[in-house]
């Protein structure tokens, strides 16, 4: 009795049952081993041979409990929600049963929507569905704004038939999917610019709506798009056939072979209903949070028993030092590094420009590195991301948005140079290595009084296991001639650049006032 009281004290958030009883008893994705691609009941042969060509030899876990849930008789009548580690193939896991799933479809219009947070995310997001769907003859786009809005747009619709051919009816018309792909990858903006703007694109179609790293995009409202998709699907009432104007069914293009099952409540209401996919390394257990997403029946593949978790090929490390040492210790620890492809995470912009500036004065460091924030041009971050990729560079030192999905083949080291302030930024931080099987490592640095903090942090996860790392000192001690006068560099320099902002503010508002006064 005593001991289970004190068990229950032990428990933080992280180990409380959850409030949502469909959370309480999910599926268990480590109760899968993972198969063979050839293997797996009912896939489809060509979408086989595409794995094969990816070099997919068998299915992580996560992926045939996804499969296993979602294909089948009567399958995908409840909504899935994954909590899977970070690098464990969510993306796969999704992608597969819907491509399998539309490969029946007759006619090409908008079934299958993913929305991402970031446009790095979304652009890899589709690398994986291109890999995988023309195969069965379907068409991927994105609406990221990669390319301009009207290049979008005319990748994404038809022109209308009416425009072809004007002795068209134009109800028919209106009826008529013009939607040129069968399947949209999109950030929650440029979906909002298609919704909003965009002549026949339309949602009225859908049947898969994918919400990947869901509990960051709980917190993106970005003009209201996830109420606003959810408006444009309800599909109650709708008769998504194309009639003739006297009412005579023309053709049911819109029907698939893909379930045989009843609709478990949905008596009366138009089919197929819209099913959702939503996933994270750290799904919200949060009531009202996941009450956004209007789940129907929700079904939950969870990994591991608590609520957090770590690769478990990933090794934590924690590196305690002064303030004052920290960037020399960076420097220290990246000479160890020996040039591996590695990614250091600061708290802000201003403190990932400080640090890269700083490094810059450095000469003849071992390792190639760069900045990649929002401060900097979209085109410029586009290309030191590629180069990073293609190993020209070494480190990439940046803030937390580097830390949502992006995976970086070979990238074996993470650098929290500042501590993170949450157990789930740890994990996505971290988990940018030690992904897919993969081993990796993560260190930390910290200030004497964070360590407490920092520990009790990661005890929320279940490989909490973090281990001293120490750096030797005469290596420390010799970079200090040079800093001192690399610090000295770095004030004139953030001075230097603060004036010609200012310059630069001071020009354009001298030069809207000269163009209100010539307007008088
Ligand atoms: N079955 C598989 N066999 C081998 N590699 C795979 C398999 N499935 C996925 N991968 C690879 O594993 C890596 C991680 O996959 P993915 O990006 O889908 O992970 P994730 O769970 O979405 O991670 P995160 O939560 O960080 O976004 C990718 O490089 C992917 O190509």
């Amino acid at each position: 009795m005593v001991a289970m009281a004190r068990n229950d004290e032990e428990k933080g958030p992280a180990d409380r049952v959850p409030h949502l009883p469909w959370m309480r008893y999910p599926v268990d994705i480590d109760a899968f081993s993972g198969c063979p691609v050839a293997q797996l009941p009912r896939l489809d042969p060509r979408l086989a041979g595409a794995l094969q060509r990816m070099g997919i030899e068998s299915f992580f876990p996560v992926q045939e409990a996804a499969w296993v849930e979602t294909i089948g008789p009567g399958a995908f009548e409840r909504d899935v929600c994954i909590n899977s580690p970070t690098g464990s193939g969510k993306t796969l896991a999704y992608a597969l049963p819907i491509v399998q799933m539309l490969s029946t479809r007759k006619v090409r219009c908008l079934r299958a929507l993913v929305v991402l947070p970031t446009r790095d995310l979304a652009l890899q997001v589709k690398e994986v569905f291109d890999a995988i769907a023309p195969v069965v003859g379907l068409s991927v786009g994105s609406a990221v704004g990669q390319s301009s809005l009207a290049d979008e747009v005319s990748n994404l619709v038809r022109k209308p038939k009416q425009e072809l051919y004007p002795t068209i009816d134009e109800e028919y018309v209106k009826m008529e999917p013009q939607t040129k792909v069968d399947i949209l990858v999109a950030t929650p903006g440029r979906l909002m610019d298609h919704i909003n703007m965009t002549n026949g694109f339309s949602l009225e179609h859908l049947q898969y709506l994918v919400i990947d790293e869901t509990d960051r995009m709980l917190r993106e409202a970005y003009q209201s798009w996830l109420p606003t998709v959810i408006q444009l699907t309800h599909s109650i009432g709708q008769d998504h056939s194309w009639h003739d104007t006297d009412g005579k069914t023309l053709l049911h293009p819109l029907t698939t072979i893909r379930r045989s099952g009843v609709e478990r409540g949905f008596k009366g209401k138009c089919y197929p209903r819209l099913a959702k996919i939503v996933l994270s390394a750290t799904l919200t257990q949060d009531p009202s949070k996941l009450s956004q997403l209007e789940l129907h029946h929700p079904l939950l593949l969870n990994s591991g028993k608590k609520r957090y978790r770590i690769p478990t090929k990933l090794e934590s490390y924690k590196l305690i030092c002064t303030s004052n040492l920290k960037p020399l210790s960076l420097i220290v620890l990246l000479q160890e590094l020996q040039g591996n492809k590695c990614l250091v995470f600061t708290s802000s912009v201003e403190s990932s420009h400080r640090l890269s500036t700083l490094l810059g004065f450095f000469e003849d460091l071992p390792f190639k590195f760069s900045e990649y924030s929002r401060l900097q041009r979209e085109s410029t971050r586009r290309k030191t991301l590629e180069a990073f990729k293609e190993g020209e560079i070494d480190v990439l030192i940046g803030t937390d948005r580097m830390a949502r999905g992006i995976h970086i083949d070979g990238l074996r080291y993470v650098i929290n140079y500042d501590m993170p302030p949450y157990v789930k930024t740890y994990i996505h931080r971290a988990g940018r290595t030690a992904r897919a099987g993969e081993s990796g490592s993560c260190f930390t640095f910290l200030r004497k009084h964070e360590v407490k903090t920092f520990d009790k942090m990661l005890k929320k996860a279940d490989n909490a296991s973090c281990s001293l790392h120490s750096l030797p000192e005469e290596s420390i001690e010799t970079l200090r001639p040079v800093f001192s006068s690399a610090l000295k560099k770095l004030e004139e320099s953030l001075e230097s650049e603060a004036a010609k902002k200012s310059n630069s503010r001071d020009k354009i508002t001298s030069g809207s006032k000269r163009k209100r006064t010539n307007q008088k």
